[in-house]
């Protein structure tokens, strides 16, 4: 943000805090209540994997503390930065400066190679990777002149984090990255996804259907209903490898 406000309340290695956020969605009879109250606390690092049925406010929560959407009610810190009242410009700052977002389609450009739709945002962010030095990192260093058409799913996905931590964001949130891919493609995914983690220290989030993902994360948050369910940290996140889904 260009302007940040103070911090309300310390946040010390916090990076992001949420209280009470809710969400609505439509009016009169086609309101529906997305988030019903959501506290959480996630702190910076961290590679936390989301579950929950499907309609529980996933989608909505990581929306919102990616800056793409407002909470109807409630409070949201980012670093101590109240993101949650900040105006549309401010949030777009937000975006473009920390956020990294992946999503299960890939939307590359189809006319560039892989090398170019990595450049395609290194042209335009203050501190970024080389492209090259991106695609390293999630293993497709020798497909950089390839195109979208000529990668598997997987290796696309990979291009589309490649784009997404190109910026070097010091968050990455990852909406459903491996639900087109079968196990042994979305398990390479996960592997970049820990590499990237390990490498750039982004707070990492993961949402997924797959209850078996948890098993590689520090945080595993449970969403029901449109609020927090259950936190469980994991003392000892196993390698994606090793994770049977
Ligand atoms: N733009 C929207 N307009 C109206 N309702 C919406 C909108 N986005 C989400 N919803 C509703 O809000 C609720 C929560 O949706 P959300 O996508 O956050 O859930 P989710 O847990 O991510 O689900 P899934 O796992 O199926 O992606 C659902 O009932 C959904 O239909």
């Amino acid at each position: 943000m260009s302007t940040p406000k103070a911090p309300i309340e310390p946040m010390e290695g916090l990076c992001f805090r949420t209280r009470g956020l809710t969400k609505t969605y439509g009016k009169g009879a086609a309101e529906v209540q997305a988030l019903r109250g959501v506290d959480l606390e996630l702190p910076d690092g961290e590679l936390v994997v989301v579950l929950g049925a499907s309609g529980s406010g996933k989608s909505t929560f990581l929306n919102i503390i990616g800056g793409l959407d407002k909470a109807t009610s409630g409070e949201v810190f980012f670093r101590g930065r109240d993101i949650g009242h900040a105006s549309r410009q401010e949030l777009t700052q937000y975006r473009r400066r920390n956020v990294g977002f992946v999503f299960q389609f890939y939307n590359l450009m189809p006319s560039l190679t892989a090398w170019e739709n990595v450049a395609l945002v290194t042209e335009i962010a203050d501190n970024p990777l080389t492209p090259d030095a991106a695609l390293e990192m999630v293993g497709l260093k020798e497909r950089q002149s390839h195109f979208p058409a000529q990668m598997s799913g997987g290796e696309q996905q990979r291009v589309a984090i490649a784009r997404a931590i190109a910026k070097q964001p010091s968050v990455l949130l990852c909406d459903e990255p491996t639900g087109a891919l079968d196990s042994a493609t979305g398990t390479r995914v996960l592997e970049a996804l820990k590499t990237v983690n390990d490498t750039l220290n982004a707070t990492t989030l993961i949402i997924t259907h797959n209850a078996g993902v948890a098993a590689m994360a520090d945080r595993v948050v449970i969403f029901a209903d449109g609020a927090v369910r259950e936190v469980k940290i994991n003392t000892n996140p196993k390698n994606p490898k090793d994770i049977t889904w």
